[in-house]
């Protein structure tokens, strides 16, 4: 493996288990010499989080609930008490309540919106703004400044059957992604997203009829196949390493293609739900 991310530390915030899409990006900035830090949301998720850390050479785990501004900014100063700068985040974090993603958006509560605005939107400009001050400052010689990613997901751009309030969320995170790059921008600090296809999550498995998701876009994306965390982890490594160093604002589609098409493909048969 390369040395691209050698000498670059950074927080990877939203991993559950193995097949989390942080684990992905996880795996490959590892590869490729990252030193990470990792944040778990409770302490159940602890005894998953920290022998995957493990697995990874890191020792460095702690609590964050990102619902919690004090829970944040104690995370932060936990992270600055080893380490005086970090260059990049993932944030790879979403929220809804079951019931809400499935039947109608038109049926969503005012708790459950400002509740998933919260965890899935505003998180990214709270993390984004507490990273932003501890990465290092831009030099004369261009060094200094860092990138933060997110995750988000087609629903945020056209109508998925029971993504619902997921989806208004993630609108609102592609769209901080476009402001955060904006403001940070100045300071070398890139802001992008990964738009991922479905995979099957812990998250994902919350939201309805999920598998009929999974196979409409393995017949229909022009791969004509699902991604994977693998997949999701490539990318990841580009944004947040200097072979994107142009890049920032973006929502980059890691989903096999799938939304450049307009209709079914000829050879996909009909499915049913089942
Ligand atoms: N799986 C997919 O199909 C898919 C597709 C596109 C985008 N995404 C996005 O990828 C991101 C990661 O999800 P995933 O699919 O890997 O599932 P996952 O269940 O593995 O990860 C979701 C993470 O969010 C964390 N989280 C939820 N509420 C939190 C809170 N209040 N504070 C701190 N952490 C909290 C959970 O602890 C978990 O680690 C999410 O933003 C999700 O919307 C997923």
């Amino acid at each position: 493996m390369s040395g691209l991310m050698a000498g670059k530390r950074g927080l990877i915030m939203g991993l559950a288990n193995d097949k989390s899409l942080a684990w992905g990006i996880a795996k490959q900035l590892s590869a490729h010499g990252a030193e990470l830090a990792f944040t778990y949301q409770g302490e159940a998720l602890a005894k998953r989080v920290k022998p995957l850390a493990e697995q990874l050479g890191s020792d460095f785990t702690f609590p964050c609930d990102v619902s919690d501004m004090d829970a944040l900014d104690e995370a932060f100063a936990t992270l600055k008490a080893r380490w005086e700068t970090i260059d990049f985040v993932v944030h790879a974090i979403g929220f809804s309540d079951k019931n809400e993603l499935r039947g109608k958006y038109v049926d969503t509560s005012l708790d459950n919106f400002l509740m998933t605005m919260n965890i899935s939107a505003y998180s990214l400009v709270a993390v984004a703004n507490r990273a932003s001050a501890m990465m290092p400052p831009l030099k004369g010689d261009g060094t200094g400044g860092g990138s933060i990613l997110t995750l988000t997901y087609y629903g945020a751009e056209k109508v998925i059957p029971h993504y619902n309030v997921m989806g208004v969320a993630k609108a609102a995170l592609e769209t901080s992604v476009q402001y955060l790059a904006n403001d940070l921008g100045p300071a070398n600090i890139r802001v992008n997203a990964i738009s991922a296809g479905p995979i099957k999550t812990l998250a994902a498995s919350g939201i309805g009829d999920f598998r009929y998701i999974l196979k409409w876009n393995e017949l229909n994306s022009p791969l004509r196949r699902n991604v994977t965390i693998e997949d999701v982890g490539g990318a990841g490594l580009y944004l947040l390493s200097d072979l994107s160093s142009g890049v920032t604002g973006e929502t980059h589609h890691v989903d096999a293609g799938y939304h450049v098409v307009g209709m079914k493909q000829e050879d996909a048969p009909d499915i049913a739900l089942d």
